[in-house]
């Protein structure tokens, strides 16, 4: 049988990362080895599938942009609608991975699978995780039944949808985790293993688009903390859509914060509650009234659905739809 063709879409990371020394596991360079090199490390990926790609960009994530995002999310879908690939595997570093990971999930409208994969030590690194890493993603996405969940993260022999997975540990490999879902499904001997499915809209389902958009609309997130109304000023800068409040508890904020939003709010400003303790829902209450709940998306990822709803609409009962179906 020929084998899948899967197209690689390198972004950098930690998975390209080089360090002076194989014991160095912090101080090194992400996005220093191009796709070819890390290639290299993992031959059995040609066992698998065959295998074509291009380095997009070679940043460590952290310098991820929202014009990066528009330009990958562009060229995804374009290589989802060829008929000469089947899967894609996009290497990226592990420090946004979440948030380019779910933009993708609500962006991109594919059957097709589309898996990120990174590592947490460098390719240098002695017991470097990234070839392994590597090796499941490219076998997650060799199997169309991958595409059903929308984008996932392979990664230490754990598949998690986009939707509901985070970043948990600064250094560990097992650090990508999913508070309320768990894994979706495990790497084993090759092949993925599904145990249960996201409910929310994505990939195929989404009916949000960046497409032919220059620029998304400006969101910013503000982190609750005792004394934070005294930067109220700054929390609203000219031309900002919406904020995202990582709020304290069920999304709470000082009462002169909220009377400043309230204030923003009649002028259009599009408030989400969410919550910094980055577990459990956040869910309307008449106090916050005319505010949209995040649910259980973290800060950053309901930055994101913000921005992409904000693309289709300004009615806030559409928003806050949104935020129930995605
Ligand atoms: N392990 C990682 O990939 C994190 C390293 C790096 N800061 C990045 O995100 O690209």
């Amino acid at each position: 049988m020929a084998l899948p063709n899967i197209y690689i879409v390198a972004c950098g990371g930690t998975i390209a990362g080089k360090a002076a020394t194989e014991e160095d596991l912090t101080g090194y360079t992400a996005g220093a080895a191009t796709i070819d090199e890390v290639l290299q490390a993992v031959p059995a990926v040609h066992q698998y599938a065959r295998i074509r790609g291009e380095q997009f960009c070679s940043i460590d994530s952290s310098d991820m942009s929202e014009g990066l995002w528009l330009a990958l999310a562009a060229r995804v879908q374009e290589l989802a609608g060829r008929d000469d690939v089947d899967g894609i595997v996009v290497t990226h570093g592990t420090d946004t991975m979440e948030e380019t990971a779910y933009f993708l999930n609500l962006a991109v409208h594919t059957e097709k699978p589309v898996v990120f994969v990174g590592s947490m030590r460098p390719a240098t690194a002695i017991s470097a995780d990234g070839p392994l890493n590597l090796l499941e993603a490219v076998q997650a996405a060799a199997q169309a039944e991958t595409g059903r969940y929308g984008v996932v993260i392979v990664m230490n022999g754990t598949i998690c949808s986009a939707r509901f997975v985070e970043k948990t540990d600064t250094t560990h490999v097992d650090t990508f985790k999913s508070r309320q879902l768990g894994y979706i499904g495990l790497m084993q001997d090759g092949m993925p293993m599904f145990y249960q499915a996201p409910l929310r809209r994505h990939t195929y389902e989404s009916g949000l688009s960046c497409s032919g958009c220059a620029a998304l609309p400006t969101v910013v997130v503000a982190y609750a903390y005792v004394g934070m109304e005294r930067w109220i000023e700054s929390l609203v800068p000219q031309g900002v859509c919406g904020l995202v409040l990582a709020g304290f508890g069920h999304g709470r904020m000082p009462g002169a914060v909220w009377q400043s939003l309230q204030k923003a709010m009649k002028e259009g400003l599009v408030v989400v509650r969410a919550s910094r303790t980055l577990g459990g829902a956040v869910t309307p209450v008449a106090e916050y009234e005319g505010t949209i709940c995040a649910d259980t998306l973290t800060p950053q990822k309901a930055k994101i659905l913000l921005q992409l709803a904000l693309l289709k609409t300004r009615d806030i009962h559409e928003i806050e739809e949104a935020f129930r179906e995605y």
